[in-house]
């Protein structure tokens, strides 16, 4: 690893000092705040590095290189060792194998989850009006919600009708646990584990951190899914059962080899899928309603285009598919609104050259800048202002225009082998909770007027998670 201790092989210029000890005290004080390093370096680079407190971080302009690494093999530019040393499974979940860097589970989501999205939709439309009449009550009267969490929890009813199925993912006890699963961890490995040596962190991960307890109760609420698998296979002529439909869960019992299928190793998986899964797919949700509550008047141009589907389609999968503006409006917000400045990370397993001549050496962790490409005027006019029919383009121009594709101008969900598996699961989730809630609710922000402003955290952006939004039964 390039400690911010040693002295930087690679002739990337730095934002700051370059004085280990100074570069130090440099990323202390802007550990809060490395969206302003970034916005910095951009000024001047489009390759340049920051001082993390942990190491230097080297960052690159998604303008001119998201293309160029995003299909570079894993043995040079691994994603699977950044996420690693991000996330630290290996002490945390206990199993780094299963979470990281062998993570079959992801093969399965990619090959399993496009095929079987008809299939699920039922289930979904059922959790979408389930979670909505739970939370959102349907009154007369305006009531006052407080959005992203009411929305947190929506979301893992809906992500857990995918991962683990019903009931569970109805069960108030095992989404508390999922919910509470990311800050938890995020606590965790920032306050106990992240600055520990090496030799002692994974004593300290079980002894001091809340994380395998909660992954021993997790395995605890998917036993008698197991246990249903094991009968199942126990019935069936053939070792995997015969029913595969189903559920994240499911596909991982029948697809792991044996001695992976314990409540315990499936619990890890099902962990990471939800930290994967429910937050950032709550704060996309969260940032189209709350543009759309500023700007009341784009509800009813939804309103009108979901009726008119519907009304065509009946509520199916290929009501929401054809759902244009719907659609655009999720496009556009995370065009504007991305969850964090920089995305497709990957640590450099060997060296590596990048077009230009930039030697980026072994052991760099490096990451693609996304807010420029998504502010390019030439690519995307007055790019400032939240245009939510932008992408409504017309059949003729296929999919490219949509929410769930990624390319090298828009890349809140990366490019390449590493996109996210899991955005055309994400889109029609997302979209079938909007559609619902437009033609049931009238929505407007509990201080009229008023647009709450994100938060940033180091790289991260979240919406605004105190806003409260008022509700009331659609006139
Ligand atoms: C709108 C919500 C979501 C956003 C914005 C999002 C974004 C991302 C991004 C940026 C990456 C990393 C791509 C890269 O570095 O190249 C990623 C990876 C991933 N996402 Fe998502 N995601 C979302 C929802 C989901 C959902 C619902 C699931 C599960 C069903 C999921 C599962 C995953 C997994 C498993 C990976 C790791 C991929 C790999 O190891 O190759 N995501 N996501």
């Amino acid at each position: 690893m390039e400690s911010i201790y040693s002295v930087p092989k690679a002739a990337i210029p730095a934002v700051g000092p370059t004085n280990p000890i100074a570069a130090y005290i440099a990323a202390f004080k802007a550990s809060s705040n490395t969206q302003k390093m970034i916005e910095a370096g951009l000024q001047k680079y489009d390759v340049f590095r920051i001082p993390l407190l942990t190491r230097w971080h080297i960052v690159l302009s998604g303008k001119r290189y998201a293309e160029e690494i995003k299909n570079v093999q894993e043995e040079v530019l691994s994603f699977k060792e950044a996420m690693e040393e991000i996330i630290d499974t290996q002490y945390l979940i206990g199993s780094a194998a299963a979470v990281t860097r062998n993570a079959s589970q992801i093969d399965f989501l990619a090959r399993q989850l496009g095929p079987n999205l008809s299939e699920m939709f039922e289930a979904l439309k059922e959790e979408v009006t389930l979670s909505s009449a739970k939370y959102i009550p349907l009154s007369e009267d305006w009531t006052s919600i407080p959005a992203y969490s009411t929305i947190v929890r929506m979301v893992s009813q809906l992500a857990n009708c995918m991962i683990v199925g019903s009931p569970l993912c109805r069960d108030e006890g095992y989404l508390d646990l999922v919910t509470l699963f990311l800050s938890k961890y995020i606590e965790a490995r920032r306050r106990k584990v992240a600055y520990t040596p090496a030799i002692l962190k994974g004593f300290v991960a079980r002894n001091f951190t809340p994380i395998p307890n909660m992954v021993n109760k997790t395995a605890e609420y998917l036993r008698p899914i197991v246990e249903g698998q094991q009968k199942k296979s126990a019935h069936s002529s053939n070792d995997i059962g015969d029913d595969r439909s189903q559920t994240f869960v499911t596909w991982l019992y029948q697809e792991l080899d044996a001695p992976e299928r314990t409540p315990l190793r499936l619990a890890q998986r099902v962990l990471s899928m939800n930290f994967a899964s429910i937050h950032n797919s709550a704060a996309v949700f969260t940032n189209v309603l709350y543009e759309l509550a500023h700007e009341p008047h784009y509800f009813l141009a939804l309103r009108e285009e979901i009726e008119t589907m519907v009304e065509y389609h009946g509520w199916t999968r290929d009501a929401i598919l054809h759902m244009e503006k719907l659609d655009s409006c999720f496009k556009e917000s995370q065009r504007m609104n991305v969850l964090g400045s920089i995305s497709m990370n990957r640590l450099a397993m060997e060296d590596y050259s990048l077009s230009d001549g930039t030697r980026i050496p072994k052991g760099a962790f490096i990451s693609v800048e996304l807010l420029a490409p998504h502010q390019n005027a030439a690519i995307y006019p007055n790019p400032g202002e939240f245009r939510p029919f932008r992408f409504v383009k017309g059949a003729e121009n296929g999919n490219a225009n949509q929410f769930a594709f990624p390319n090298k101008d828009y890349l809140p969900f990366g490019i390449g082998k590493h996109a996210c598996p899991g955005r055309f699961f994400a889109s029609l989730m997302l979209k079938t909770l909007m559609a619902h809630i437009i033609l049931t609710y009238d929505i407007k922000f509990e201080d009229d007027g008023v647009k709450s402003s994100p938060h940033w955290y180091g790289t991260f952006r979240l919406p605004n998670t105190k806003a409260v939004l008022q509700f009331r039964r659609r006139k």
